[in-house]
């Protein structure tokens, strides 16, 4: 396929390509693996997302930070517990299907198909970030997805931003054991943040130390996943270094696998999630 001028692929390692976008509006990372959006940035603004500078680039494991896909299923498998968390797609190598650009950014195109699951993911890269994930369903039988574009947003200090939208939403905490709560107010990290939401709204990140706001749109996705492993967790993580929890919160559009959507045969579901900086 021919590349147009602000994007190049490069081996990132042996077999793992990447491709880098160097664009008038915007520059960011995306690999075939997992169709990972690793990085994105305004050309005026600092990294927006998260990675960690002890991401392993391997076949078969997923990438931490970026925006994982999770698909089509949202942590542990609902049912068999020896399938993959996070579903089939994030540690496995995608095709590349188109890639263009314009005066406003970049798009890049990415498919998965494997048995009766079949996804495509379009990558929309300019001062704004759109990443859209379609569900199909190929086989002649009713399937059900859920999932998540695990979103890991670059912050700060974790103990002081503060994300706004949830505000009267029910939750499902999922530290311990699993309860079903009320947020009041906004949210603030003072220790492991675990959360499903029921919310289809805006979120909006408040960073003071940054000094900027990420505001988090979406579609397609009936909850919000709030995410920050904290110092124990992150510790645990032997592809995130032990302070690497300060600098990170993961605002993930998900369809968790209690609001699984179902697909009849040849129907399509889309979610998406709109990324952007304000000051
Ligand atoms: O370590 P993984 O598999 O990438 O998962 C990270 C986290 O992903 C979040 O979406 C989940 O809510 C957490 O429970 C989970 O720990």
């Amino acid at each position: 396929m021919k590349l147009p001028s602000s994007i190049r692929i490069i081996d990132l390692a042996p077999d793992y390509p990447v491709l880098q976008i160097s664009h008038p509006l915007c520059s960011g990372t995306v690999a075939l693996h997992g169709a990972h959006v690793m990085a994105w940035r305004p050309n005026d603004e600092e990294e927006v997302l998260y990675l960690s500078p002890q991401a392993v680039y391997t076949g078969g494991v997923p990438i931490r930070g970026g925006i994982p896909i999770c698909w089509p299923w949202f942590n542990a498998h609902p049912n068999n517990k020896e399938l993959p968390s996070h579903g089939l797609v994030r540690n496995v190598f995608w095709q590349l299907k188109g890639a263009s650009e314009s005066k406003d950014g970049v798009t890049i195109k990415l498919s998965f198909r494997k048995d009766n699951w079949q996804a495509a993911l379009t990558i929309d890269m300019g001062k704004e970030l759109v990443v859209s994930l379609q569900s199909y369903n190929p086989s002649n039988e009713k399937i059900k997805i859920s999932g998540a574009l695990h979103t890991y947003l670059n912050v700060g200090n974790i103990g002081q931003i503060r994300i706004r939208g949830l505000e009267a939403s029910n939750y499902l905490d999922t530290v311990g054991p699993p309860i079903v709560r009320k947020q009041e107010g906004s949210i603030m990290f003072q220790n492991e943040v675990d959360r499903i939401y029921e919310s289809s709204g805006i979120t909006y990140l408040d960073d003071p130390v940054l000094k900027r706001t990420i505001v988090v749109e979406k579609s397609g996705s009936p909850s919000t996943v709030i995410w920050n492993p904290w110092k124990d967790k992150a510790a645990a993580l032997k592809d995130l270094p032990d302070d690497a929890y300060l600098r990170f919160a993961c605002i993930e559009t998900s369809i968790s696998n209690q609001s699984a959507i179902s697909l009849n045969p040849a129907d399509c579901h889309e979610i998406s999630t709109k990324i952007r900086v304000v000051h």
